[in-house]
Formats: C-alpha cells, structure tokens, sequence
C-alpha cells in the first residue's frame, strides 16, 4: 500500500474560490467537500470587526502566506518507509507466553533506542469502536463552523476546537483542524468525563459521539498501561515502577483532521515536533503521511490496517533517562484525500514527579519535573520547531517564570 501523502498529481477539482471581505480575522473555506474551516488572523483589519470570508475560488497558485513553513521545515520525504516493527501486546495481559513476550520486548527495546516508534497489534481496541471513532471526527469536522466554534479551546488549555491554530500562532500554521479533550477516570463511578465534555459544550445530541470517545480513551488507557508494562520488560526495570505511575494518568485525547491542500509542499499538517508527552497512540485512516526524522531524513510511517502507531513523548524519555528517544516527527498533506488520525497522549497525574526507576538513573539526563510544569511550557513557550525537552529544560533552570525560580521566592 502506497502512501497516499503527496504522492497525487495536483488536482483540477481541488477549485477553490477567492472573494476576500476585508475584515479579521478572515476564514479560508476550500469548497471542495468537505474543505478546511480556518479563522485567519487579517493583519489589514482592526481587531473588533467579526469572522469574515475568504474563499478561494480559482486554482489557488499559493496558499496564504502565515501557512507557508520554512524549506527547512518542509523538506522532501524519504523514498525509504521507516521500518517500524509490528508488536502483539496481547502476550501481556496473561503473561503466559514467556517467548512472545521475550520477542515482543526486544522489538519495543531495538525501535525506542532508535527512534521511539513502533505499532501494536493484539491491542484489543474494537475494529468497529476504531471505525466509529474515526468516522466522529468527520462528522464533527463536517459540522458548520458556528457550531464547531462552540467547542472553541478556551485560552490557555489544550481542550476544544481550533483551526490551524491561528488563535495561538500568526505564522507557520497547520494546515489541520483539530478537537482535544480530557481523559482522566479517576471517579468513574461518578461520572463520565468524555460524555459529561461533548454534552456539556455542544449539547444533548452530541451524547452518542460523547460515548464512542469515552469508551475509545477508556480502551486507550487501558493499553497504555499495557505498554507501560512492556516498557518495563524491555528496560529490566522493576515491574509496576511505570504502570503505576500513569495509574491516575489524565490524558489529552485529539481528533487531527487534514484537508486537501491545493499546495502541500510548502505548508504542513503538524510542523516538526517531538511529544511533550509521554506516549502517544495515534489511530490513522489510510491516507498515509506521518513522518520521523532518523539520520536526517524524513521516513513515512506506513499505515498498517488494524495496528496503531505508539511513539515514545519526552516525558517517557525523562523516565527513561534518556534510553528511549523521544523523536521529532511531522504530519503532511495532500492535494486530493483527507486525512484523520486519532492522538491519545498519555500524561502523568500533573503532581507526579518525573523521576526514572533507580535501575536506569545514573548518570541523570535531566531534572526533576512535573508535567504540570511541561504542559505549562508547551502552552507558553512551545513552537513545533524546537527540541523540547532540551529547551524546557534550560527553561526551567533558567526563566523568571519556570518552577525553580517560583520555589526559590
Ligand atoms: C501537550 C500537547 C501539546 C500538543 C498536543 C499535546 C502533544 C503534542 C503537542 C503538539 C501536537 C506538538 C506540535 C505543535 C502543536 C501546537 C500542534 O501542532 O498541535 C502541539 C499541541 C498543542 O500545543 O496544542
Ligand atoms: O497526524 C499524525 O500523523 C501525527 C500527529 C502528531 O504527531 C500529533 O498530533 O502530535
Ligand atoms: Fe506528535
């Protein structure tokens, strides 16, 4: 199966329409079904004025200039898939099949080393929970954007709907939209906090989506976990030292959808980055067009139907002391076929310190942290194009705002 991403001669039906109305901040609609909803902040404009139209209507020669990332950023994909194994994590609940899990540990351990991806397979996430879950988000990226301006992200927070990001970046946007919310089941009993989000901000008839994602993070964490234990196996360190860690995980769960773009190769979908995370699970559909940087170039990861892509985030890496590598990766685009993948980042209790087991802590790599002090970075000092954990961490030694500095006072 060839990767669908960018490989397409461009398009004549991608036809979009120009009618700019000056005002801010400007929405790009590509009428092409279903087209990409972005708000874009319009520098001829003052600020008070509301959302207004610019729909590109003839064969576009560029796309707006604060979508067009640097060659750097952009640079060409490798015609060598990265070689990522398929592991079966179902030798883990039981832990009967000492062989299978030997194998299954190696694997983990040969692909984290590397470049901290590899897929799963035996993950006992339902192919028709999957499917709904992916056929969510184009229900929800097909609603009118009025009503996916309801789940807006509040300011600050990483839950809600944004388009390209243009109300957190004025440059290097993602061609994407996107819809994130919590996962946490600390009193499941009591209530349902998938459910209780789509109810609460886009109303009662959003409870049977709010169901299929509840029950879709519920599976999600349940095999975090898992491979939590098989991280364990893998590096010899104690066992229950990471399963226990995320134990009260409370997660961030994202919804990317990619439309066609009528110029892929100067924009991207999800600049480079590395997951401030500690893992992520990320179901893809089959278009294809996750990339990781290995040796300086830039290798598809093929989607492989069934499987779901795991990478190692650079909390895993911290926990790892640096044994397993947190890598950076992108998302591109395609002028012809959409594109919808499934994130489910796992994320320590935000109190939890990040320490590795004694096993694999000397010599430390880095100090001490919360995540509530990294998502805190990510949120106020993050740009897709930075090594993360090497710039938090000199941020948290040195800024007037980082942690050190608020415990010294
Ligand atoms: C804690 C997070 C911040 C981001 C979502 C999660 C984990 C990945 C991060 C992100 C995807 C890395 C690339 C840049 C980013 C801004 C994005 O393109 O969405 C990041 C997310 C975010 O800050 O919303
Ligand atoms: O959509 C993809 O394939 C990757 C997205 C990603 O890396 C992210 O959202 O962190
Ligand atoms: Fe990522």
């Amino acid at each position: 199966m060839v990767s669908k991403a960018r490989q397409e001669p461009r398009s004549s039906s991608s036809k979009v329409a120009m009618d700019a109305i000056p005002a801010p901040p400007l929405l790009l609609r590509t009428p092409t079904s279903p087209g990409i909803d972005l708000l874009l902040p319009n520098p001829k404009a003052d600020k008070k004025q509301s959302v207004s139209v610019l729909e590109l209507r003839r064969e576009p020669r560029t796309i707006p200039a604060p979508f067009v990332w640097p060659p750097d950023d952009t640079g060409p994909t490798s015609a060598a898939e990265l070689d990522v194994p398929v592991v079966d994590v179902s030798v883990l609940p039981n832990g009967g099949d000492a062989a299978g899990l030997r194998l299954a540990a190696a694997q983990v351990a040969a692909a984290c080393a590397a470049h901290g991806f590899f897929q799963v397979c035996g993950h006992g996430v339902d192919a028709d929970l999957a499917r709904a879950a992916l056929d969510g988000a184009n229900v929800f990226f097909r609603l009118p954007l009025a009503e996916k301006q309801r789940a807006r992200r509040v300011p600050g927070t990483v839950s809600g709907y944004t388009s390209a990001h243009a109300d957190r970046f004025a440059s290097k946007l993602p061609w994407k939209e996107t819809l994130s919310f919590g996962f946490h089941d600390d009193d499941a009993a009591q209530s349902l906090v998938v459910v209780d989000y789509f109810t609460g901000t886009l109303g009662p008839d959003f409870e049977p989506m709010g169901r299929v994602y509840q029950r879709y993070c519920e599976k999600m964490k349940e095999l975090s976990l898992t491979i939590m234990e098989l991280l364990e196996v893998s590096l010899g360190v104690e066992r229950g030292y990471y399963r226990d860690f995320f134990e009260d995980s409370r997660s961030i769960m994202r919804c990317n959808y990619y439309p066609p773009c009528p110029e892929p190769e100067r924009t991207l979908g999800t600049g480079p980055h590395c997951d401030p995370t500690a893992l992520t699970i990320l179901l893809q559909d089959d278009v294809g067009g996750l990339e990781v940087l290995v040796d300086g170039e830039w290798r598809p990861v093929r989607p492989v139907p069934g499987a779901m892509v795991i990478n190692i985030g650079d909390t895993f890496m911290a926990l790892s002391n640096g044994r397993y590598k947190s890598c950076l990766h992108r998302a591109v685009v395609n002028r012809r076929h959409e594109r919808r993948s499934l994130a489910f980042f796992l994320c320590p209790h935000a109190d939890r310190v990040v320490r590795p087991p004694a096993t694999v802590a000397t010599p430390r790599r880095y100090p001490d942290f919360t995540w509530a002090d990294l998502m805190r970075f990510t949120q106020r000092h993050y740009r897709a194009d930075t090594r993360t954990l090497d710039a938090f961490t000199s941020w948290l030694i040195s800024s007037s705002d980082g942690p050190a500095h608020q415990q010294a006072a």
